[in-house]
């Protein structure tokens, strides 16, 4: 099995317990985000370990080791990215399984399994072109100002999402034109979406313009934009701008 029928089986396979969990256990609330989490990855982690033994992994549900500092090979998995919005019954939540190869985003595979939805680094489809009101995808929960300003500025909307991977997922699939995220995340809320947002021809940085890196010691990634390759540069302008007149504020980034 190559690496990216790998990361699609494990995300497919994660998401189908997933789904079944919530039709069917009974469980709610806070109790059933937990169980998600938990089994989604054991499941994944369990099936990595016999058909990858030799790989890292640094997984969001599981105790991190500095083992994986000095690894090429990193699998970077978010069990279930979204836990809010599968409690709540939504469908926009996701499985990331990402491998990353010296620190980049390599590839991998985004499963929407509420949508019945994988995306897979290596099977790409031509990108849509932009809406005539560019329409920008950001937190549900916690949107990120800077979209805001980006939209107001552009004249675009925005698009409440949960999920990285499913707001990764909506520009690749032409419901969204752009992805923006401040206020931090981590390794594994990205690099899958990266993954398979790189193969689909998406421009894929920090809010600087910064290149992302992966399998770092701080797994905190500040911020993060995803969009068409020909929005990328005024965006970070925008975003640069909108550091410059609220610096003032907290610096999250790093
Ligand atoms: N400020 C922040 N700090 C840390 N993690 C954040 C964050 N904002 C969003 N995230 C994480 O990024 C993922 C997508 O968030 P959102 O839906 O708000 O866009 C979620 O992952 P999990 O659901 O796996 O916890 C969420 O926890
Ligand atoms: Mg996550």
């Amino acid at each position: 099995m190559t690496d990216e029928d790998l990361a699609a089986d494990l995300a497919i396979r994660a998401g189908a317990l997933l789904v079944d969990l919530r039709a069917s256990s009974g469980l709610s609330g806070g109790a059933l985000g937990a169980a998600g989490d938990a089994r989604a990855n054991d499941a994944i982690l369990a099936a990595l370990g016999t058909a990858r033994p030799d790989d890292a992994v640094l997984s969001e549900e599981s105790t991190d080791s500095a083992a994986r500092l000095s690894a090429r090979r990193v699998w970077i998995i978010d069990p279930l990215d979204g836990t809010r919005e599968y409690r709540a019954g939504r469908n926009d939540w996701a499985v990331h399984v990402a491998l990353s190869i010296d620190g980049e985003a390599t590839l991998g595979a985004v499963a929407l399994p509420a949508r019945d939805i994988v995306l897979r680094s290596d099977q790409t489809r031509p990108l849509t072109g932009e809406a005539a009101r560019l329409r920008i995808a950001t937190s549900r929960s916690r949107p990120a100002p800077v979209a805001a300003f980006a939209a107001e500025r552009l004249g675009g909307t925005l698009v409440h999402i949960g999920s990285a991977g499913a707001k990764t997922a909506a520009v690749i699939m032409g419901e969204a034109d752009a992805y923006l995220h401040s206020g931090a995340q981590s390794e594994w809320d990205n690099c899958a979406p990266v993954a398979v947002a790189q193969a689909a021809g998406l421009h894929c940085s920090r809010l600087d313009g910064a290149a992302l890196r992966y399998n770092r010691a701080d797994v905190v990634v500040p911020d993060i934009l995803i969009c068409h390759p020909a929005r990328a540069r005024q965006i970070i302008a925008l975003a640069s701008e909108y550091r410059a007149s609220h610096d003032d504020e907290p610096d999250t980034r790093r």
